[in-house]
């Protein structure tokens, strides 16, 4: 509950928030109450801290909403200790210990090198170059639980907020160094010197970034520039042992209405750190194991190495086609073949949460999914969107169109939902409790403010988290007639969802509807 106030306070921004704390403190202060050895004081000093954690976690404080009484004395702990303090608590799973025995040969090998490179203090950069399933998160979860339970700080990040939350204590890159959303060349992080974060990152023995290839350069090279910054060293990340990692075949940094040129340009391949990375190379596949010639075709998608016609189209095997005689009745077939239980109501549902139909654009995603859901067993409900011009004489002008518009990172102005439905979250609402941009979760319970959902995969699976409607804006640099932002649940259905939506999620079984062609090779390799 004090998650979702602070979320409110953040997204929503309500008119009075002291009166909405008033209204409802002694509810967010029930569990610290009912503490004997806690005086009144000390429980609000308690809620009140624990909603300025949540708060500064999302780039704002406490102080900015008046909500702590004249003469309180709040002694706020600095959210930067509190981030060391998380750093330090975090849990190492037994498993992830244990995964270090089973490391295949070339993990193994990566494990030898870097740590050694950690615990003799002669540093390196490494770049764990594998194809997908090749065991590169395995890797770092068995680096990150050796150096932590050796009672060492190692700051586990990503560039998606979906993959950091697959890494025990993991925050995206961009949040955990202050790394510019909007990165140009030579943009710096926004950390300084005497704060404690500078302190945390000096002392990490070990950082790691995975999906390396999806961040543009520039974010790189800024942390590159702060670690030398803060370890007055000008040697490359400053002396610090870091580990990137990813996969170019996936998809690269997106450049807004940039040109191939544009895009190839921002890689990290094209930076002068790239030559300086030491690269080790994870080559078996360990999620497709039982199906070598399977993996070696994904291979050749993924290097653009598969024979192409005239045309430059590639065959996909017969074994994963689904035939059909017509449009229509194409995606009637996908849609049986991934939900079955749609066809027999005494069939589990609920094991929609790990399947997906995977496609190219936004249209087909949302046409798919609004067949499903009318077919999903249940009562619908409808949230429609609160739309607004930023500048308020436009909004009679505007209304009507605005409502029809569907920006690719904006949930629909008509949601149509069902309980038990499966959702995806569309914004990192609060990465260190897994839910990121890009959660997948089922809807428990639908009312007319809030929608209680479960999350339904990784470290989170089975937490239960309350969704409310907050502004958003769609991306500046997707033209449209006007300025505005939306009020809305930060959610979409994901019966179905784009291939670039789908990366780094964990699907047990999915249906590729390739109504046109894809973009390029790395988008075919991350749907298969
Ligand atoms: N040495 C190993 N022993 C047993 N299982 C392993 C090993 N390495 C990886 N795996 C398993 O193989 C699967 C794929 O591994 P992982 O997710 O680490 O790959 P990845 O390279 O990070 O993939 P992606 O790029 O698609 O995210 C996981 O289920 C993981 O637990």
């Amino acid at each position: 509950m004090r998650r979702l106030f602070a979320t409110l306070l953040v997204y929503s921004c309500p008119n009075d928030p002291k009166a909405l704390w008033q209204n409802f403190e002694s509810s967010m202060s029930e569990d610290f109450a009912k503490c004997s050895a806690m005086t009144s004081t000390q429980v609000k000093r308690n809620v009140l801290q624990q909603i300025d954690g949540f708060l500064q976690s999302m780039g704002k404080s406490i102080h900015s909403y008046n909500l702590i009484p004249i003469g309180f004395s709040y002694e706020n702990i600095d959210n930067e200790t509190r981030e060391l303090r998380a750093e330090r608590n975090i849990v190492i799973s037994e498993i992830d210990l244990n995964s270090i025995q089973l490391l295949n040969e070339k993990q193994k090998k990566a494990f030898v090198v870097i740590s050694e490179r950690i615990y003799s203090d002669r540093p390196d950069v490494f770049f764990i170059d594998g194809p997908g399933g090749t065991g590169k998160t395995f890797l770092y979860r068995a680096l990150l639980a050796d150096v932590r339970s050796k009672g060492y700080l190692a700051l586990a990040t990503a560039t998606s907020g979906i993959a950091a939350s697959i890494l025990p204590g993991g925050r995206t890159a961009h949040s955990r160094f202050k790394i510019p959303i909007d990165i140009f060349d030579g943009a710096t992080c926004r950390v300084s010197k005497q704060t404690s974060l500078a302190a945390m990152i000096k002392e990490a023995k070990l950082i790691i970034w995975d999906e390396a290839p999806m961040a543009k350069k520039a974010a790189i090279e800024a942390l590159d520039d702060l670690l030398r910054d803060l370890m007055n060293s000008e040697e490359i990340f400053g002396g610090k042992v870091v580990v990137l990692g990813g996969d170019f075949r996936q998809t690269l940094p997106v450049v807004r209405k940039g040109t191939k040129a544009e895009m190839i340009n921002a890689c990290l391949i094209n930076s002068p750190l790239w030559h300086k990375l030491e690269k080790l190379q994870l080559i078996e596949n360990m999620r497709a194991k039982l199906d070598p010639l399977f993996t070696q075709f994904l291979l050749r998608i993924g290097d653009g190495t598969q024979e192409t016609n005239e045309n430059d189209i590639v065959k996909l095997p017969s074994s994963i086609i689904v035939n059909y005689n017509n449009e229509t009745d194409a995606i009637e077939k996908l849609i049986n073949i991934v939900y079955p239980e749609f066809k027999d109501p005494s069939n589990k549902l609920y094991c929609s949460q790990n399947r997906a139909i995977l496609t190219t654009k936004n249209n087909f995603v949302d046409e798919i999914n609004d067949q499903l859901i009318k077919k999903f067993p249940g009562d619908l409900t409808e949230y429609l969107s609160y739309d607004e011009t930023l500048n308020e004489n436009h909004q009679s002008e505007y209304i009507d169109l605005l409502n029809t518009l569907t920006p690719s990172n904006l949930p629909p102005h008509r949601l149509l939902l069902k309980s038990n439905a499966p959702i995806i979250l569309l914004r990192n609402l609060d990465p260190a409790e897994g839910l990121c941009n890009g959660t997948r979760l089922i809807i428990k319970s639908l009312s007319k403010n809030v929608i209680c959902a479960k999350i339904a995969v990784g470290d989170f699976c089975g937490k239960e988290v309350f969704i409310h409607r907050i502004s958003l804006q769609p991306p500046s640099d997707e033209q449209y007639p006007v300025p505005y932002k939306r009020t809305q649940f930060p959610i979409r259905l994901c019966f179905a969802m784009t291939i670039n939506k789908a990366q780094g999620q964990t699907l047990d079984f999915v249906g590729i509807y390739l109504k046109e062609p894809v973009f390029s090779h790395g988008q075919l390799y991350v749907a298969l």
